[in-house]
């Protein structure tokens, strides 16, 4: 495949980009209890001294990214070498343990009054913490309401989508659909233009990124769209199917991106990529 040919070949041009939940992170119910799987930071540390630059492109905020990429006894995400982390589809980034952002989006606190009251006129029993029900996860600029713990996951996200949809134009936000979550979150900014922006910030030869979900669509258009030797890899599950029908590698969640990691950590380093 060019795409890993280049970066074996070239490995301080190369940019590795990848999603958190899904991806690096295994999916649990609770989006509080979501932690890097150890052998991917692993591969990770090791990848971070060979390429050119790694960089989580995560729908988190990005401290909440590293934080969670913390491994007990082990090296985690911060031991990345050079890790920048663009949080909240891009809007934040992490570098050396400082965060950049732009302030929060104006609709934002009529959003955070407004959605329980909503929730609730359409019959959503809203929780907290592990208790059956809808949950909505605050990320300061954003509110991702998840559906994971309702009764019916599939049932509450057709009641909730047009409703969500009709607030978030009200408040200037719009709503990005996810594994049985949708956030509301401000426009202007996706994946495709945090990775976009980075590939050309670094002058990447080649590039690689890996994800899971419908937002990570926008990340593997921006790798086609970029001209380099590239690969695209997806996180396979059954809840989104989507990306595996456009990946030039489909491999078996976040175990499965782990071992390529450390499989091209190994390349580089002069072993054999595998098949
Ligand atoms: O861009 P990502 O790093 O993939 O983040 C996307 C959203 O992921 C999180 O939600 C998902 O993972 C949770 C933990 O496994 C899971 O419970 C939930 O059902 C998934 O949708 C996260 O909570 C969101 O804030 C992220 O934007």
């Amino acid at each position: 495949m060019a795409g890993l040919t280049a970066i074996k070949a070239d490995p301080s041009g190369a940019v590795i980009g990848l999603d958190f939940d899904g991806t690096l992170a295994p999916i649990v119910p609770d989006p509080a209890d979501a932690r890097v799987a150890p052998h991917a930071a692993a591969a990770l540390v090791r990848l971070g001294g060979l390429v050119g630059a790694v960089v989580l492109v995560t729908g988190r905020p990005a401290a909440t990214a590293v934080a969670y990429g913390e491994v007990p006894g082990g090296p985690g995400l911060a031991d990345v070498p050079g890790l920048v982390v663009l949080g909240q589809y891009g809007l934040e980034r992490w570098e050396a343990g400082q965060v950049t952002s732009p302030p929060p989006p104006p609709g934002i606190d009529r959003l955070r009054a407004e959605l329980p009251a909503l929730l609730a006129s359409l019959g959503q029993v809203v929780t907290l913490g592990r208790e059956p029900g809808v949950t909505v996860e605050d990320k300061g600029r954003a509110l991702a309401v998840h559906t994971r713990r309702a009764p019916d996951p599939e049932a509450a996200l057709r009641v909730l989508r047009g409703p969500l949809a009709e607030l978030a134009a009200e408040t200037g936000m719009l709503v990005e659909p996810g594994r049985l979550v949708l956030e509301l979150r401000p426009a202007g900014m996706d994946k495709g233009h945090a990775l976009s922006a980075f590939l050309a910030e670094r002058g990447a030869r080649s590039v690689l990124f890996a994800g899971d979900d419908l937002g990570d669509l926008a990340a593997f258009e921006a790798v086609r769209l970029s001209g380099l030797p590239g690969v695209t890899v997806c996180s396979a599950s059954a809840e989104v199917t989507e990306l595996a029908k456009l990946a030039d590698v489909v491999v078996d969640g976040p175990a499965g991106v782990a071992a390529l990691l450390s499989a091209l950590a190994d390349a580089i380093s002069g072993g054999r990529l595998g098949p």
